[in-house]
Protein backbone atom coordinates (compact mmCIF):
# COMPACT_ATOMS: atom_id res chain seq x y z
CA UNK A 1 0.00 0.00 0.00
CA UNK A 2 1.63 3.21 -0.87
CA UNK A 3 2.44 5.38 2.26
CA UNK A 4 0.61 9.19 0.42
CA UNK A 5 -2.87 9.26 -1.20
CA UNK A 6 -5.07 12.17 -2.64
CA UNK A 7 -7.96 13.68 -0.49
CA UNK A 8 -10.34 16.18 -0.95
CA UNK A 9 -9.16 18.76 2.03
CA UNK A 10 -10.79 21.92 3.39
CA UNK A 11 -7.30 23.62 3.07
CA UNK A 12 -8.78 27.27 3.92
CA UNK A 13 -11.12 28.97 5.32
CA UNK A 14 -12.70 30.07 2.28
CA UNK A 15 -14.61 29.09 -0.83
CA UNK A 16 -13.74 25.62 -1.96
CA UNK A 17 -11.54 22.87 -1.48
CA UNK A 18 -8.26 21.49 -2.78
CA UNK A 19 -6.74 17.99 -3.93
CA UNK A 20 -3.83 17.34 -2.23
CA UNK A 21 -1.36 14.54 -0.92
CA UNK A 22 -1.06 13.37 2.17
CA UNK A 23 -0.37 10.32 4.76
CA UNK A 24 -2.14 6.94 4.45
CA UNK A 25 -3.36 7.68 8.71
CA UNK A 26 -3.18 4.68 11.31
CA UNK A 27 -6.10 3.41 12.79
CA UNK A 28 -5.38 4.24 16.52
CA UNK A 29 -7.72 2.35 19.42
CA UNK A 30 -11.13 1.38 18.37
CA UNK A 31 -10.67 2.52 14.47
CA UNK A 32 -10.46 0.61 11.32
CA UNK A 33 -8.99 1.69 8.36
CA UNK A 34 -10.25 1.07 4.92
CA UNK A 35 -9.75 1.50 1.48
CA UNK A 36 -12.39 3.54 0.06
CA UNK A 37 -14.16 1.44 -2.73
CA UNK A 38 -16.56 4.85 -3.14
CA UNK A 39 -17.86 7.98 -1.56
CA UNK A 40 -20.63 10.26 -2.46
CA UNK A 41 -21.26 13.88 -1.86
CA UNK A 42 -23.93 15.30 0.60
CA UNK A 43 -25.71 18.48 0.68
CA UNK A 44 -23.58 19.23 3.60
CA UNK A 45 -20.23 18.66 1.92
CA UNK A 46 -21.59 21.62 0.00
CA UNK A 47 -21.95 23.93 2.68
CA UNK A 48 -18.31 22.91 3.92
CA UNK A 49 -17.52 23.05 0.45
CA UNK A 50 -19.12 27.22 0.32
CA UNK A 51 -18.05 27.86 3.36
CA UNK A 52 -21.40 29.40 4.58
CA UNK A 53 -22.09 30.65 7.88
CA UNK A 54 -22.87 27.07 9.35
CA UNK A 55 -19.12 25.72 8.19
CA UNK A 56 -17.16 28.51 9.60
CA UNK A 57 -18.93 27.75 12.69
CA UNK A 58 -18.17 24.29 12.51
CA UNK A 59 -15.28 23.31 10.51
CA UNK A 60 -11.83 23.80 11.32
CA UNK A 61 -9.36 23.60 8.26
CA UNK A 62 -7.09 21.80 7.48
CA UNK A 63 -9.35 18.98 7.06
CA UNK A 64 -10.14 16.00 4.78
CA UNK A 65 -13.83 16.18 3.26
CA UNK A 66 -16.88 13.48 3.04
CA UNK A 67 -18.43 11.23 4.70
CA UNK A 68 -21.06 8.61 2.52
CA UNK A 69 -18.76 5.88 2.33
CA UNK A 70 -18.16 1.96 1.43
CA UNK A 71 -15.57 0.73 1.79
CA UNK A 72 -12.79 -2.59 2.75
CA UNK A 73 -11.21 -2.51 5.88
CA UNK A 74 -7.77 -2.91 5.70
CA UNK A 75 -6.38 -2.66 9.14
CA UNK A 76 -7.70 -3.08 12.90
CA UNK A 77 -6.95 -0.57 15.55
CA UNK A 78 -5.69 -1.81 18.72
CA UNK A 79 -9.00 -3.26 20.74
CA UNK A 80 -11.32 -3.85 17.79
CA UNK A 81 -12.91 -7.25 18.10
CA UNK A 82 -16.64 -6.22 16.17
CA UNK A 83 -14.62 -5.67 12.34
CA UNK A 84 -12.09 -7.94 11.09
CA UNK A 85 -9.97 -7.48 8.13
CA UNK A 86 -11.14 -7.96 5.03
CA UNK A 87 -15.08 -6.82 6.50
CA UNK A 88 -16.87 -4.93 3.78
CA UNK A 89 -18.74 -1.69 5.78
CA UNK A 90 -20.79 1.26 5.26
CA UNK A 91 -20.89 3.81 7.75
CA UNK A 92 -22.95 5.72 10.20
CA UNK A 93 -21.91 9.81 10.32
CA UNK A 94 -23.12 10.64 13.94
CA UNK A 95 -20.39 9.36 16.40
CA UNK A 96 -22.69 9.27 19.65
CA UNK A 97 -21.41 9.00 23.11
CA UNK A 98 -23.43 6.44 24.30
CA UNK A 99 -23.66 8.39 28.34
CA UNK A 100 -26.26 11.34 27.86
CA UNK A 101 -30.14 11.24 28.48
CA UNK A 102 -31.28 10.74 24.69
CA UNK A 103 -28.52 7.70 24.29
CA UNK A 104 -29.76 6.03 27.41
CA UNK A 105 -33.05 6.35 26.22
CA UNK A 106 -32.12 4.54 23.09
CA UNK A 107 -32.35 7.81 21.29
CA UNK A 108 -28.90 7.72 19.80
CA UNK A 109 -29.79 9.80 16.75
CA UNK A 110 -30.45 12.67 19.28
CA UNK A 111 -27.58 12.10 20.96
CA UNK A 112 -26.50 15.50 23.08
CA UNK A 113 -22.67 15.26 22.40
CA UNK A 114 -22.98 13.83 18.67
CA UNK A 115 -19.56 14.25 15.97
CA UNK A 116 -19.88 13.72 12.60
CA UNK A 117 -16.57 12.48 10.84
CA UNK A 118 -15.93 14.72 7.33
CA UNK A 119 -17.42 17.48 9.56
CA UNK A 120 -15.39 17.15 13.34
CA UNK A 121 -12.61 15.39 12.15
CA UNK A 122 -11.15 14.47 8.75
CA UNK A 123 -13.61 12.40 6.44
CA UNK A 124 -13.62 10.18 3.74
CA UNK A 125 -12.83 11.56 0.36
CA UNK A 126 -9.12 10.06 -0.07
CA UNK A 127 -7.97 6.70 -0.92
CA UNK A 128 -7.97 5.28 2.57
CA UNK A 129 -9.77 6.83 5.50
CA UNK A 130 -10.55 6.04 9.24
CA UNK A 131 -13.85 5.12 10.41
CA UNK A 132 -14.91 4.53 14.29
CA UNK A 133 -15.03 1.16 14.70
CA UNK A 134 -18.26 1.33 16.46
CA UNK A 135 -19.80 3.40 13.72
CA UNK A 136 -19.24 0.37 10.79
CA UNK A 137 -21.85 -1.20 9.68
CA UNK A 138 -21.12 -5.02 7.42
CA UNK A 139 -22.37 -5.16 3.70
CA UNK A 140 -23.27 -7.75 1.78
CA UNK A 141 -20.32 -8.56 -0.03
CA UNK A 142 -22.91 -8.41 -3.87
CA UNK A 143 -23.88 -5.30 -2.73
CA UNK A 144 -22.40 -2.21 -5.30
CA UNK A 145 -20.48 -0.07 -3.81
CA UNK A 146 -22.02 3.16 -5.30
CA UNK A 147 -25.38 1.43 -3.35
CA UNK A 148 -23.55 0.74 -0.25
CA UNK A 149 -22.55 4.53 0.17
CA UNK A 150 -25.97 5.90 -0.43
CA UNK A 151 -26.84 3.93 3.20
CA UNK A 152 -26.28 6.79 4.91
CA UNK A 153 -28.34 9.68 3.07
CA UNK A 154 -31.30 7.03 2.92
CA UNK A 155 -31.44 6.24 5.66
CA UNK A 156 -32.75 9.78 6.36
CA UNK A 157 -35.32 8.94 3.57
CA UNK A 158 -36.24 5.60 5.38
CA UNK A 159 -36.88 7.83 8.92
CA UNK A 160 -38.89 10.43 6.30
CA UNK A 161 -40.85 7.78 4.67
CA UNK A 162 -41.10 4.94 7.21
CA UNK A 163 -42.41 7.71 10.52
CA UNK A 164 -45.94 6.57 9.59
CA UNK A 165 -48.24 4.51 7.36
CA UNK A 166 -46.98 4.40 3.74
CA UNK A 167 -48.57 1.37 1.75
CA UNK A 168 -51.43 2.36 -0.15
CA UNK A 169 -51.10 6.27 0.75
CA UNK A 170 -51.32 8.73 -1.51
CA UNK A 171 -48.25 10.81 -0.45
CA UNK A 172 -46.93 14.36 -1.37
CA UNK A 173 -42.66 15.10 -1.89
CA UNK A 174 -41.85 18.81 -1.72
CA UNK A 175 -38.21 18.70 -3.04
CA UNK A 176 -36.78 16.32 -5.54
CA UNK A 177 -33.22 16.92 -4.78
CA UNK A 178 -31.08 14.17 -4.09
CA UNK A 179 -32.56 13.89 -0.83
CA UNK A 180 -36.17 13.71 -2.16
CA UNK A 181 -35.25 11.87 -4.39
CA UNK A 182 -34.14 8.88 -2.18
CA UNK A 183 -37.14 9.67 -0.46
CA UNK A 184 -39.34 8.89 -3.93
CA UNK A 185 -37.69 5.86 -4.06
CA UNK A 186 -38.19 4.70 -0.38
CA UNK A 187 -42.07 5.62 -0.92
CA UNK A 188 -42.42 3.45 -4.39
CA UNK A 189 -40.35 0.29 -3.15
CA UNK A 190 -42.75 0.58 0.34
CA UNK A 191 -45.76 0.42 -2.03
CA UNK A 192 -47.32 4.34 -1.96
CA UNK A 193 -49.79 5.46 -4.18
CA UNK A 194 -49.79 8.16 -6.02
CA UNK A 195 -46.64 9.66 -5.34
CA UNK A 196 -47.05 13.24 -6.60
CA UNK A 197 -43.82 15.31 -6.36
CA UNK A 198 -43.44 19.18 -6.25
CA UNK A 199 -39.79 20.23 -7.85
CA UNK A 200 -38.85 23.71 -9.21
CA UNK A 201 -36.19 22.30 -11.69
CA UNK A 202 -37.50 20.30 -14.30
CA UNK A 203 -33.77 18.58 -14.48
CA UNK A 204 -34.88 17.25 -11.20
CA UNK A 205 -38.76 16.90 -12.04
CA UNK A 206 -37.70 14.65 -15.39
CA UNK A 207 -35.54 12.65 -12.29
CA UNK A 208 -38.13 11.79 -10.49
CA UNK A 209 -40.37 10.62 -12.50
CA UNK A 210 -37.60 8.35 -13.76
CA UNK A 211 -37.27 7.12 -10.20
CA UNK A 212 -41.02 6.07 -10.20
CA UNK A 213 -42.74 9.44 -9.33
CA UNK A 214 -46.84 9.11 -10.55
CA UNK A 215 -47.21 13.13 -10.95
CA UNK A 216 -44.86 15.95 -10.82
CA UNK A 217 -45.78 19.63 -10.40
CA UNK A 218 -43.72 22.67 -10.84
CA UNK A 219 -44.44 24.75 -7.98
CA UNK A 220 -43.51 28.19 -9.60
CA UNK A 221 -45.69 27.56 -12.80
CA UNK A 222 -48.69 25.88 -11.05
CA UNK A 223 -50.78 26.23 -7.69
CA UNK A 224 -49.53 22.07 -5.81
CA UNK A 225 -52.05 22.42 -3.65
CA UNK A 226 -54.98 22.66 -6.63
CA UNK A 227 -52.91 19.66 -8.35
CA UNK A 228 -53.07 17.93 -5.56
CA UNK A 229 -56.77 18.09 -4.83
CA UNK A 230 -57.37 17.55 -8.36
CA UNK A 231 -55.14 14.27 -8.29
CA UNK A 232 -56.59 13.42 -4.71
CA UNK A 233 -60.96 14.04 -5.68
CA UNK A 234 -60.72 17.18 -3.39
CA UNK A 235 -59.07 14.86 -0.47
CA UNK A 236 -55.46 16.29 -0.04
CA UNK A 237 -52.98 13.45 0.59
CA UNK A 238 -52.59 11.16 3.08
CA UNK A 239 -48.68 11.66 3.84
CA UNK A 240 -46.90 15.08 3.31
CA UNK A 241 -42.96 14.47 3.31
CA UNK A 242 -40.89 18.13 3.14
CA UNK A 243 -37.79 17.20 1.35
CA UNK A 244 -37.01 20.89 0.08
CA UNK A 245 -36.38 23.04 3.05
CA UNK A 246 -38.59 25.79 1.57
CA UNK A 247 -40.99 27.57 3.37
CA UNK A 248 -43.51 27.81 0.75
CA UNK A 249 -43.41 24.42 0.45
CA UNK A 250 -44.13 23.49 3.70
CA UNK A 251 -46.90 25.65 3.54
CA UNK A 252 -47.93 24.21 0.60
CA UNK A 253 -47.85 20.43 1.64
CA UNK A 254 -50.11 21.25 4.89
CA UNK A 255 -52.66 22.60 2.75
CA UNK A 256 -52.30 19.75 0.94
CA UNK A 257 -52.97 17.02 3.66
CA UNK A 258 -55.90 15.62 4.71
CA UNK A 259 -57.42 16.39 8.01
CA UNK A 260 -55.67 13.78 10.33
CA UNK A 261 -52.59 12.65 7.62
CA UNK A 262 -49.34 12.30 8.13
CA UNK A 263 -46.31 14.78 8.23
CA UNK A 264 -42.34 14.05 8.09
CA UNK A 265 -40.31 17.26 7.78
CA UNK A 266 -36.50 16.74 6.50
CA UNK A 267 -35.65 19.59 4.96
CA UNK A 268 -34.09 22.39 6.77
CA UNK A 269 -34.99 25.91 6.84
CA UNK A 270 -32.60 28.74 6.58
CA UNK A 271 -34.77 30.92 8.67
CA UNK A 272 -37.28 31.37 11.16
CA UNK A 273 -40.95 29.68 9.17
CA UNK A 274 -43.90 31.60 10.05
CA UNK A 275 -47.07 29.44 10.03
CA UNK A 276 -51.03 29.42 11.01
CA UNK A 277 -50.65 26.83 12.94
CA UNK A 278 -54.26 26.71 14.15
CA UNK A 279 -55.76 26.24 10.53
CA UNK A 280 -52.50 24.43 8.82
CA UNK A 281 -51.72 22.05 12.19
CA UNK A 282 -53.86 22.19 15.19
CA UNK A 283 -57.51 22.02 13.54
CA UNK A 284 -56.33 19.53 11.06
CA UNK A 285 -55.31 17.04 13.45
CA UNK A 286 -52.09 16.47 12.11
CA UNK A 287 -49.55 14.10 13.29
CA UNK A 288 -46.18 16.25 12.51
CA UNK A 289 -42.66 14.53 12.75
CA UNK A 290 -39.57 15.71 13.05
CA UNK A 291 -36.66 14.06 11.08
CA UNK A 292 -32.92 14.02 12.18
CA UNK A 293 -30.29 11.29 11.52
CA UNK A 294 -31.16 7.60 11.47
CA UNK A 295 -32.30 5.64 14.09
CA UNK A 296 -29.37 3.45 14.82
CA UNK A 297 -29.54 0.99 14.17
CA UNK A 298 -32.78 0.14 13.22
CA UNK A 299 -32.56 2.35 10.08
CA UNK A 300 -29.70 0.46 9.11
CA UNK A 301 -31.24 -2.73 8.61
CA UNK A 302 -34.37 -1.45 7.16
CA UNK A 303 -31.94 0.39 4.14
CA UNK A 304 -29.72 -2.81 4.11
CA UNK A 305 -32.79 -4.92 2.84
CA UNK A 306 -34.65 -2.64 1.07
CA UNK A 307 -31.34 -2.54 -1.51
CA UNK A 308 -31.42 -5.84 -0.94
CA UNK A 309 -35.14 -6.37 -1.44
CA UNK A 310 -33.60 -4.82 -5.44
CA UNK A 311 -37.05 -2.72 -5.34
CA UNK A 312 -35.50 0.56 -4.36
CA UNK A 313 -34.72 2.41 -7.79
CA UNK A 314 -31.03 3.93 -7.11
CA UNK A 315 -29.54 4.03 -10.70
CA UNK A 316 -31.58 7.16 -12.00
CA UNK A 317 -30.49 8.73 -8.73
CA UNK A 318 -26.99 8.49 -9.11
CA UNK A 319 -26.41 10.82 -12.29
CA UNK A 320 -23.16 11.23 -12.19
CA UNK A 321 -19.88 9.03 -11.73
CA UNK A 322 -15.84 10.11 -11.18
CA UNK A 323 -13.14 7.56 -11.10
CA UNK A 324 -10.12 9.18 -8.63
CA UNK A 325 -10.97 13.10 -7.71
CA UNK A 326 -9.42 14.89 -10.54
CA UNK A 327 -12.70 16.29 -11.36
CA UNK A 328 -13.79 17.02 -7.84
CA UNK A 329 -14.55 20.62 -8.70
CA UNK A 330 -16.37 20.09 -11.61
CA UNK A 331 -18.70 17.49 -9.17
CA UNK A 332 -18.97 20.28 -6.58
CA UNK A 333 -20.42 22.98 -9.15
CA UNK A 334 -22.68 20.56 -10.77
CA UNK A 335 -24.13 19.60 -7.53
CA UNK A 336 -24.18 23.76 -6.38
CA UNK A 337 -25.99 24.13 -9.75
CA UNK A 338 -28.51 21.67 -9.24
CA UNK A 339 -27.88 19.94 -11.88
CA UNK A 340 -26.99 16.39 -11.04
CA UNK A 341 -28.91 13.60 -8.42
CA UNK A 342 -26.33 11.54 -6.07
CA UNK A 343 -22.64 11.98 -7.39
CA UNK A 344 -20.38 9.36 -6.43
CA UNK A 345 -16.76 9.05 -6.36
CA UNK A 346 -14.39 5.79 -6.97
CA UNK A 347 -11.17 7.54 -5.64
CA UNK A 348 -8.85 4.07 -6.97
CA UNK A 349 -8.30 5.04 -10.84
CA UNK A 350 -6.95 0.87 -11.17
N1 LIG B 1 -32.93 16.60 9.02
C1 LIG B 1 -31.79 16.02 8.66
O1 LIG B 1 -31.22 15.16 9.36
C2 LIG B 1 -31.18 16.37 7.37
C3 LIG B 1 -31.76 17.37 6.59
N2 LIG B 1 -31.23 17.70 5.38
C4 LIG B 1 -31.95 18.72 4.61
O2 LIG B 1 -32.78 18.02 3.68
C5 LIG B 1 -33.08 18.89 2.56
C6 LIG B 1 -32.87 18.13 1.28
O3 LIG B 1 -31.51 17.84 1.05
P1 LIG B 1 -30.95 17.81 -0.46
O4 LIG B 1 -31.83 16.99 -1.31
O5 LIG B 1 -29.51 17.49 -0.36
O6 LIG B 1 -31.13 19.36 -0.78
P2 LIG B 1 -31.26 20.17 -2.17
O7 LIG B 1 -31.12 21.60 -1.79
O8 LIG B 1 -30.36 19.58 -3.20
O9 LIG B 1 -32.75 19.86 -2.64
C7 LIG B 1 -33.84 20.67 -2.32
C8 LIG B 1 -34.78 20.65 -3.53
O10 LIG B 1 -35.93 21.43 -3.19
C9 LIG B 1 -36.33 22.12 -4.35
N3 LIG B 1 -37.19 23.27 -3.99
C10 LIG B 1 -36.84 24.57 -3.76
N4 LIG B 1 -37.95 25.32 -3.52
C11 LIG B 1 -39.00 24.47 -3.57
C12 LIG B 1 -40.41 24.64 -3.40
N5 LIG B 1 -40.94 25.84 -3.11
N6 LIG B 1 -41.20 23.57 -3.53
C13 LIG B 1 -40.68 22.35 -3.82
N7 LIG B 1 -39.35 22.11 -3.99
C14 LIG B 1 -38.53 23.17 -3.86
C15 LIG B 1 -35.01 22.54 -5.00
O11 LIG B 1 -35.19 22.84 -6.38
C16 LIG B 1 -34.16 21.30 -4.77
O12 LIG B 1 -34.22 20.38 -5.86
C17 LIG B 1 -32.17 20.12 2.74
O13 LIG B 1 -32.93 21.16 3.31
C18 LIG B 1 -31.11 19.62 3.72
O14 LIG B 1 -30.53 20.69 4.45
C19 LIG B 1 -30.13 17.03 4.87
C20 LIG B 1 -29.51 16.02 5.61
C21 LIG B 1 -29.97 15.63 6.91
C1 LIG C 1 -24.51 15.97 8.72
C2 LIG C 1 -24.89 15.13 7.58
O1 LIG C 1 -24.76 15.56 6.48
C3 LIG C 1 -25.34 13.74 7.76
N1 LIG C 1 -25.67 13.19 6.50
C4 LIG C 1 -26.51 13.57 8.70
O2 LIG C 1 -27.38 12.74 8.41
O3 LIG C 1 -26.56 14.23 9.75
ZN1 LIG D 1 -24.57 13.99 5.03
ZN1 LIG E 1 -25.28 10.65 23.81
Amino acid sequence: MAEKMPAIMKTKPAYGAELVEVEVPKPGPGEVLIKVLATSICGTDLHIYEWNEWAQSRIKPPQIMGHEVAGEVIEVGPGVDTIQEGDYISAETHIVCGKCYACRHNRYHVCQNTKIFGVDMDGVFAEYAIVPAQNAWKNPKDMKPEYATLQEPLGNAVDTVLAGPIAGRSTLITGAGPLGLLGIAVAKASGAYPVIVSEPSEFRRELAKKVGADYVVNPFEEDPVKFVMDVTDGAGVEVFLEFSGAPKALEQGLKATTPGGRVSLLGLFPRDVTLDMNNLIIFKALEVHGITGRHLWETWYTVSSLIQSGKLNLDPIITHKYRGFDDFEEAFELMRAGKTGKVVFFPHKG
